[in-house]
């Protein structure tokens, strides 16, 4: 463990901030001075059990772990995603046409700009019907095929962005459940139909095995020619896409160096673009440049991702909390839960350090959540009073889009503020005793009842604000977050860039199909995978 570590550890074990009520009772000016900004966005973390001194070994150990200067390299170009020898550039996906970032020498910003423009031309043609099916027909349902990364960033942002929605309706499938793909297609009409690919390797079996249900889909109505007219794909393997047959206006590119989970600001933003038009998706990618000025120049200590970051890790490796739920007070953001599950949990799920040793700490938390107000009638109960201590990241919008249900809105705000605001101070024993005799229970009933409703208090919550859900906003947030957990992984020792994990399952899946066909004994394969493999087997006779 390294020395900022365990002056952190010692500093929580005996010098931290125990009791938040006397912490904001002592300081007037706490809340002000523990929330900083970036344009409209706030981000309070006054709620979370820190000090200044608390901060000041929270950034040792972000300078011990040289956080900032890896962020240049990685801004530069520099390939530090190790394991795979590559560049993490997703932020040159939101360059202006203007800057110069190089990989092997050369400038990546004009080709990333040509695949916008050629994104947005075609996005263009199909949204004024220019672009139509093989009759002639203007496309009323874009359907997007991808999954992980090329599924979770393009759903999460269209429906967030569905007050910006004036293009064709966009649906989503990405599980290999037939189920999936076979609701999708049955309200649609092959002839209307504009089929995405999206896959980075186009190697993927569910996004594969769907395209090629979508493909039957569209050729048993409109014949074989009409492929090429009502599919488009999205990819890093154009070689593998030639073999779909699709004309090369309607193939858009992208690089190695975008990881999947980074994704939705290349052409994987594609039916995000077709929903909200080229212009909106620019302001998306101007948000998230802003961001990444923002992390890039800041000082630490007015660094929202590197703050988000460090806090983080604070709970994380300091406080041990091994959870963290995610809360949108926004129905809109119903899905940016799920898609920072895959950003920080593929990302910083590891247990080997960067130089392949074991790690001696933890790294990356369980990363959950539901937006608000919904979760407080389902999973609320165990934040406010489980033995677990869960730290809560809250967003809240100061403006809906609805401005005709004015109160339904300052009813979402009040709730949010709540929530965070009853972690905090929680319920004293004797406060729960008082209230219920103030409410005419019996002094013996109360002091039955009161240890039920005694809310244990101090527990953490970082509260986000920002105007409004917009393209430009969406962008900023989302960058917010992936720089998050980039900061975390230097600390982790971890490399956030690669994902081995997910493999094994992959590969045995494919070694299982045949044995769920019953085309194979399954030699090599465990007992109970066999015996539940063929107790399927037998119910589908
Ligand atoms: O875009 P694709 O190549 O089809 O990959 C889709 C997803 O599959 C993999 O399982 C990876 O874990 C994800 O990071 C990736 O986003």
């Amino acid at each position: 463990m390294s020395l900022a570590l365990s002056h952190l550890k010692s500093h929580r074990d005996s010098g931290a901030v125990t009791d938040m009520r006397a912490v904001f009772s002592a300081d007037p000016d706490r809340a002000r001075r523990y929330t900083v900004g970036l344009d409209d966005l706030r981000m309070d973390f006054s709620k979370c059990a820190v000090d200044d001194t608390t901060l000041a070994l929270l950034g040792d150990l972000a300078r011990a772990a040289d956080v900032e200067a890896q962020r240049d390299r990685m801004f530069a170009g520099e390939a530090i995603n190790l394991t795979e020898g590559r560049a993490v550039l997703h932020t040159a996906l939101r360059a202006g046409a203007d800057e110069d970032i190089r990989v092997d020498g050369e400038n990546v910003v004009p080709q990333v700009h040509a695949v916008l423009r050629a994104m947005g031309d075609f996005t263009d043609g199909v949204r004024s019907g220019k672009i139509c099916g093989a009759t002639g027909k203007a496309f009323t349902d874009v359907v997007n095929i991808g999954i992980g990364g090329s599924d979770l960033g393009p759903v999460m942002a269209t429906l967030a962005l569905s007050p910006c929605h004036d293009g064709p309706p966009v649906h989503f499938v990405s599980n290999v459940d037939g189920a999936h793909i076979a609701d999708t297609l049955a309200g649609l009409d092959p002839e209307t139909t504009l089929v995405i690919v999206a896959s980075k390797t186009f190697t993927t079996v569910e996004t594969m095995t769907n395209a090629a249900t979508a493909r039957q889909f569209i050729v048993e109505k409109l014949g074989e020619s009409a492929v090429a007219h009502h599919f488009a794909a999205v990819s890093t393997a154009l070689d593998k896409v030639a073999k779909f047959g699709l004309d090369e206006t309607r193939v858009f590119g992208f690089w190695d160096w975008v990881g999947g989970r980074y994704s939705l600001w290349s052409a994987i933003g594609l039916p995000l673009m077709l929903a909200i038009g080229r212009d909106d998706f620019t302001a998306f990618l101007a948000g998230a440049r802003t961001m990444d000025q923002h992390f890039k120049t800041a000082p630490l200590g007015e660094n929202l991702p590197m703050l988000l970051g460090v806090l983080g890790v604070w709970h994380r490796l300091a406080c041990q909390y091994p959870s963290r739920a995610i809360i949108p007070y926004e129905q809109r953001l119903s899905r940016f839960p799920a898609y920072l599950q895959q950003l920080d949990m593929e990302s910083n799920g590891k247990s080997v350090g960067i130089d392949g040793e074991p790690l001696e700490t933890a790294s990356g938390p369980t990363v959950w959540g539901e937006p608000g107000t919904n979760g407080q009638h389902a999973f609320f109960q165990l934040l406010h009073q489980g033995t677990d201590v869960i730290p809560v990241e809250f967003m809240i919008a100061a403006n809906g889009h609805e401005p005709q249900l004015r109160h339904q809105h300052e009813l979402l705000i009040a709730n949010c503020l709540a929530q965070s605001e009853a972690l905090m101070r929680g319920r004293t024993r004797e406060e729960a005793r008082s209230q219920l005799i103030a409410g005419g229970v019996s002094e013996t009933e109360a002091d039955r009842l009161a240890p039920h409703k005694t809310f244990p208090g101090n527990r953490p919550s970082i509260t986000l604000v920002h105007d409004q859900l917009t393209p430009y906003s969406l962008g900023r947030l989302i960058a917010l977050y992936e720089h998050r957990v980039f900061v975390e992984a230097q600390i982790f020792g971890i490399n956030a860039f690669d994902q081995w994990g997910v493999e094994l399952g992959k590969e045995l899946a494919t070694g299982l199909l045949p044995v769920v066909k019953g085309e194979s004994a399954g030699e090599g394969h465990d007992a109970s995978t066999l015996m539940l493999a063929e107790t399927i087997r037998k119910m589908r006779e």
